[in-house]
């Protein structure tokens, strides 16, 4: 028997289990798009409707040709399979509340940019909007299930804002129910996720309201693999794993350092490392650097936590692995610059990838970004090419990295290639910032040949055998290996 439901019954609750049939999912993003298909999909007998304000977004979740408008492996087959049938997208965002019983918060949580806190606590603007609309629309009672990564006790300022603006009869109950999907991975996250994990009030109403959500996963999902805990330890349960595994990789990437300097081998290390079953081999693989909309700001929102509680040995601890993170980026940009004879001024340097990580098309906060904006600082010229990301949005984002450049200067110094093999044509140096599995495969042979001589490879993403590459000719250069050229 199940602890939740034991604990239920022990305290002979008046309130009945809720049956979850309708559900409503604000915020058709990274997270709400694929966890909610991916719940519809499973549980066909409940009614799933994503709701955005964003049209266009809801337009792609809609089209008929299903271009949309993330690209996730595996996301477009469960999005045939279940759309129309019991999965809908819509702009009808008070419709959507007033049908559901139960509600997912999946709206954006950036990091602030101006205000009390800017640069570093989470912006909760989006979770408050969303907030107050259940409250002003809904005329049932509903459970409320924040599904977007939130500072501690946010559960906390949603039914305040709830209880105050609620209809006479409506009673909410607020659930948090972090998501750990990972992008390029999101779909098989989602079918066979590590663990869900639940947090609620412990009254007799919010253990309800967990056990009808947990009833819910149990459609796919193994109850042992269901975690149940109170709502704080939720919240800061996300932020906590967020901040492990990026620290993860700015251990990793501090120890590349080292070895560049004395020239250990860091897959070697990270080998020998990982193989301690304390330790273990994942997440341990050395690159130019994290990026993703998640790791920094999520550790960022974890050191605006701890310095709000006057802690601040443990914000400075924090902190300290996104410095580290923008330490390996800035580090990679100037091996580069220094490899190329200490200028690399009208140079063309080839950037091989935009995306933070293979298999997506997200570029928040891609390590790319911060190298091409440095190339651009010492007057490089600079081909980019990424299978997935749409040009608009490499525009974008190197506009808002060099705000005071007009985009005609930076168009000027940047180029958008179709391909890999044109980016590197008349390239004096090829970066690899992005792990696609097709930069493993190019035609090195033929790259070679259309390169200016010395021909530089840097591989960010210890990707390519730097020893066959060697042969053809290149001088290589891998983060984390002592041995160079
Ligand atoms: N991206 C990930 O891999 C990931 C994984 C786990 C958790 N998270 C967390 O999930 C949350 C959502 O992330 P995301 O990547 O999906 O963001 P996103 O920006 O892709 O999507 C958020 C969507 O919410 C919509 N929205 C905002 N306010 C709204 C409102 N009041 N009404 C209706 N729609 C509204 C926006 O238009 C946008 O389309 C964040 O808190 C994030 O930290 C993200
Ligand atoms: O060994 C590694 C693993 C990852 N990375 C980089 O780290 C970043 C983040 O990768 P990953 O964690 O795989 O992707 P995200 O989609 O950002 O997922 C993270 O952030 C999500 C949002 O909160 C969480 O839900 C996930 O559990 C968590 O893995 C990317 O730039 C990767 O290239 C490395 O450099 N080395």
């Amino acid at each position: 028997m199940d602890a939740l439901q034991d604990r239920f019954k022990s305290q002979k609750l008046s309130t009945s289990p809720v049956k979850v049939t309708k559900i409503c999912c604000i915020g058709a993003g990274y997270v709400g798009g694929p966890t909610c298909a991916v719940i519809a999909l499973k549980c066909p007998h409940i009614q799933v409707t994503i709701v955005d304000l964003n049209e266009a977004r809801v337009d792609a979740w809609n089209s008929e040709d299903f271009k949309l408008p993330i690209y996730e492996p595996g996301l477009e087959e469960v999005v045939r399979k279940a759309r129309g049938r019991n999965l809908f997208f819509s702009t009808d965002v008070d419709k959507g509340i007033q049908d559901a019983d139960l509600i997912f918060v999946s709206v954006n949580t950036p990091t602030k940019k101006s205000g009390v806190g800017a640069g570093f606590a989470a912006d909760l603007n989006y979770v408050e909007l969303a907030t107050r609309r259940i409250a002003a629309v809904a005329n049932s009672s509903k459970i409320v299930v924040e599904k977007s990564t939130v500072p501690c006790r946010t559960a906390e300022s949603m039914r305040t804002i709830l209880e105050a603006n609620s209809k006479p009869g409506c009673h909410f109950d607020i659930l948090s129910n972090p998501e750990f999907l990972a992008e390029g991975t999101a779909i098989s996250d989602l079918f066979a996720p590590d663990r869900v994990l639940i947090g609620s009030l412990q009254t007799p109403e919010g253990i309800a309201a967990c056990v009808a959500l947990k009833d819910v996963y149990k459609n796919w999902v193994p109850a042992e693999k269901v975690l149940t805990v109170g709502l704080w330890s939720s919240e800061l349960s996300k932020l906590a794993a967020n901040a492990m595994l990026a620290q993860r990789i700015s251990s990793i990437n501090a120890l590349s350092a080292i070895c560049e300097a004395t020239g250990a081998n860091i897959d070697e290390v990270a080998h020998a490392v990982g193989k301690d079953t304390r330790v273990g081999p994942k997440f341990l693989k050395a690159s130019v650097g994290f990026g993703g909309s998640c790791f920094q700001k999520d550790i960022l929102n974890l050191v605006y936590l701890s310095e709000s509680l006057h802690l601040p040995e443990v914000a400075a601890y924090w902190r300290q692995v996104v410095e580290m993170n923008e330490y390996q980026k800035r580090r990679f940009a100037k091996t580069v610059v220094d490899t190329l004879f200490n200028t690399i001024t009208g140079k063309r340097i080839a950037v091989l990838g935009f995306a933070f990580k293979a298999d997506t098309g997200d570029t928040r906060e891609s390590a790319a970004i911060s190298l091409i904006r440095d190339f651009q600082d010492e007057r490089a010229l600079v081909n980019v090419y990424d299978p997935q990301v749409p040009h608009d949005q490499i525009w974008l984002d190197l506009q808002e990295a060099s705000p005071r450049l007009p985009i005609e200067q930076i168009k000027k110094q940047v180029t958008i290639c179709p391909s890999a093999l044109e980016a590197c044509r008349n390239a004096e140096a090829v970066v690899i910032a992005t792990e696609w599995a097709e930069f493993r495969e190019i035609d090195w042979e033929a790259v070679y040949k259309n390169m200016n001589k010395p021909a530089f490879v840097f591989d960010g993403r210890l990707l390519v055998d730097a020893e066959k590459l060697r042969k053809i000719g290149f001088k290589v250069t891998s983060i984390g290996r002592g041995e160079r050229l």
